[in-house]
């Protein structure tokens, strides 16, 4: 492939928009009533997501998302990009139930998941004409820094490690540029958590080649917090790193210094609203929550290359019956919007409620 390029991957590109998610969003929309809720709810249609990966039978979709973006780039001249977050990794979600996969570690596990990355990196080769840009496993390595007291997190560490080494490494092969997971302000920023973060993911960028493909790490997946905050949160307190950019401008220099340059990809989508939680922990589908600043390059940071979203909002975090396999008790606390349908599944009253309280507005 390529060469990489030594600057922003997303400078110069017309971000593909996934159909998968219009046509969510299409179907949401044909349920809303009110005319003016409508509208804007429609205008999310036009607003450019992540693809989330989260089982090897969506594989073969990557390739027909990027024969279309092939195609309209033929058509317009213009160059495409298509956004896809790999999210497969045997054991997954390991210190929660709600997005717990398909592959399991005790069951050939770390096999499928090569066999996974190997898939989507053979659609990827089929079409050198789109650029591609991967978030690397939302929460994994996240949770090598902080729960390796949760038993099935300490059982999975090897295979965490070793899978986001191999998907780095072979991504990269075919000229895919990869942000990896790095959880957010809440979690590794705390002072006790953010040095040993840093060493984890300059270990991972190392051990897997430290190619230029590797751009850095992408925060705030599927989270709430704001990339720059007017005044603290109180649930960030005793935290000095209140919001994204705080969490970034301590995390990039410790990383510089390790030997990983990474920059940053910041995930909004979810932000537009702040003080909506009880505790800074609490991650699932938490009431309130709007769409928040919309996806640009204009991100105020040498440091940062885009404002993204990541979490299509409107898919679920988890459900909320308690007697489901994958009920995870975040998912029924105080702050989270019930009743909520399994993980991944669309969620109609909270994409309802992100639409009403988007900041900036629809
Ligand atoms: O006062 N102090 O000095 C002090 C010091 C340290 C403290 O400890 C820290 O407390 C933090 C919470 O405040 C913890 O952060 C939470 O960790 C959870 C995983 O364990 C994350 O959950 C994931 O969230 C993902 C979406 O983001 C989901 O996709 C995924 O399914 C789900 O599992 C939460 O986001 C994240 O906010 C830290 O671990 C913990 O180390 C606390 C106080
Ligand atoms: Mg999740």
């Amino acid at each position: 492939p390529a060469a990489p390029v030594s600057g922003n991957p997303f400078t110069g590109y017309e971000i593909y928009l996934s159909p998968y998610y219009a046509a969510e969003v299409e179907d949401a929309a044909s349920k809303i009533s009110d005319a003016s809720l409508k509208a804007k709810a429609l205008k999310v249609k036009d607003i450019p997501t992540f693809t989330w990966f989260d089982v090897i039978a969506k594989t073969g979709d990557l390739g027909k998302y990027l024969a279309d973006a092939s195609a309209k780039g033929k058509a317009s001249g213009k160059k495409y990009l298509v956004q896809i977050v790999v999210y497969d990794l045997p054991d997954r979600d390991c210190a929660a139930y709600a997005s717990n996969g398909e592959f399991s570690i005790a069951n050939g596990g770390e096999a499928n998941y090569k066999r996974y990355i190997d898939q989507l990196v053979a659609e990827v080769k089929k079409y050198p004409d789109v650029r591609v840009i991967a978030v690397v496993e939302p929460d994994s390595l996240a949770n090598l820094v902080t729960n390796l007291n949760v038993s099935k997190c300490s059982g999975a560490q090897t295979a965490y490690k070793n899978g986001v080494i191999y998907a780095l490494q072979q991504l990269s092969a075919v000229g895919v540029y990869s942000y990896i997971d790095a959880g957010h302000a809440g979690w590794l920023g705390w002072s006790a958590n953010l040095g040993p973060a840093a060493t984890l993911f300059a270990d991972i960028y190392k051990s897997s080649g430290s190619s230029a493909f590797v751009k850095g790490l992408a925060t705030n997946v599927a989270n709430y917090n704001a990339l720059s905050a007017s005044s603290p949160d109180p649930i960030t307190q005793g935290n000095s790193n209140t919001d994204e950019l705080k969490y970034i401008n301590a995390l990039g220099p410790q990383l510089r210094s390790a030997g990983f340059p990474a920059t940053f990809i910041v995930d909004q989508g979810r932000s537009g609203v702040q003080n909506i939680r009880d505790q800074w922990g609490d991650w699932c589908n938490v009431k309130g929550a709007g769409f928040g600043q919309r996806p640009t390059l204009n991100t105020g940071s040498s440091l940062i290359d885009a404002i993204v979203w990541v979490k299509p909002g409107g898919e679920c975090d988890g459900t909320s019956d308690s007697s489901a396999v994958r009920y995870d008790t975040h998912c029924g606390l105080n702050d989270a919007h019930k009743p909520a349908p399994e993980a991944g599944t669309w969620f109609q009253d909270y994409f309802v409620n992100l639409v009403r309280n988007a900041n900036p507005a629809l």
